[in-house]
């Protein structure tokens, strides 16, 4: 095995992956900023979760947004539900997993915050059972995901936003859902600070 032709092969695999989301992903990611921005201007917050390596992008998403992207700006109003190991502990221990994040979003949760959801597959079920909490709550929902966007492509409503990344492999998913989180931070900030290009 040639490990340098084999890591060429994902860089380049990465790559072409996110060039073949652009015409599908831009038109949901501008949607996205646009709900996100409006939610925090009027006193909104936005409540992240997902698993594993969605898990660690949840958390990305909400350091970007409390402390700073790129440019200087005040804090915004984000809470990734993956941290408070006590409290997640706990909805496991005494009610099952399904639950961690479902109870944190009624525990937290009021109507016009924004409920960032991200599963590769679509499929996790507390990332599911977060979905219809916010739903009841009166809040939006930003999905990031893929392979065809699983079981959370038939409970989205028609106010919530999709962000399904045209891939099957895991790991490329991953890598497109950074850059949307990447560009959902740029585009909060260019609107909240009036920034041409
Ligand atoms: O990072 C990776 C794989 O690249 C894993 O940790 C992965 O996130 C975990 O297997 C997750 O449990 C997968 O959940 P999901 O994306 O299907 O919702
Ligand atoms: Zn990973």
């Amino acid at each position: 095995m040639d490990l340098i032709d084999r890591i060429s092969r994902q860089f380049e695999d990465s790559a072409q992956t996110k060039l073949a989301a652009i015409e599908w992903l831009a038109a949901p990611i501008a949607q996205a900023v646009e709900a996100m921005t409006g939610s925090l201007l009027n006193n909104g917050k936005i409540l992240a979760c997902g698993n594993g390596g969605s898990a660690a992008d949840a958390q990305h998403f909400a350091a970007e947004l409390v402390n700073r992207f790129e440019m200087e700006r005040p804090p915004l109003a984000a809470v990734a539900l993956t941290t408070d190991t006590s409290t997640l502990t706990s909805i496991a221990n005494d009610y099952d997993y399904v639950q961690v994040f479902s109870k944190q979003v009624r525990a937290l949760g009021q109507p016009g915050d924004v409920l960032l959801a991200i599963s590769t597959s679509g499929n996790s079920p507390n990332v599911i059972d977060a979905i219809t909490a916010a739903h009841e709550r009166e809040m939006r929902v930003v999905a990031l995901t893929g392979k065809g966007g699983g079981k959370m492509n038939e409970l989205l409503g028609e106010n919530d936003i999709h962000i399904c990344v045209p891939a099957d492999r895991t790991a490329r998913i991953q890598e497109v859902h950074l850059l949307a989180l990447h560009c959902l931070c740029d585009g909060i900030d260019c609107l909240l600070l009036g920034v041409e290009d």
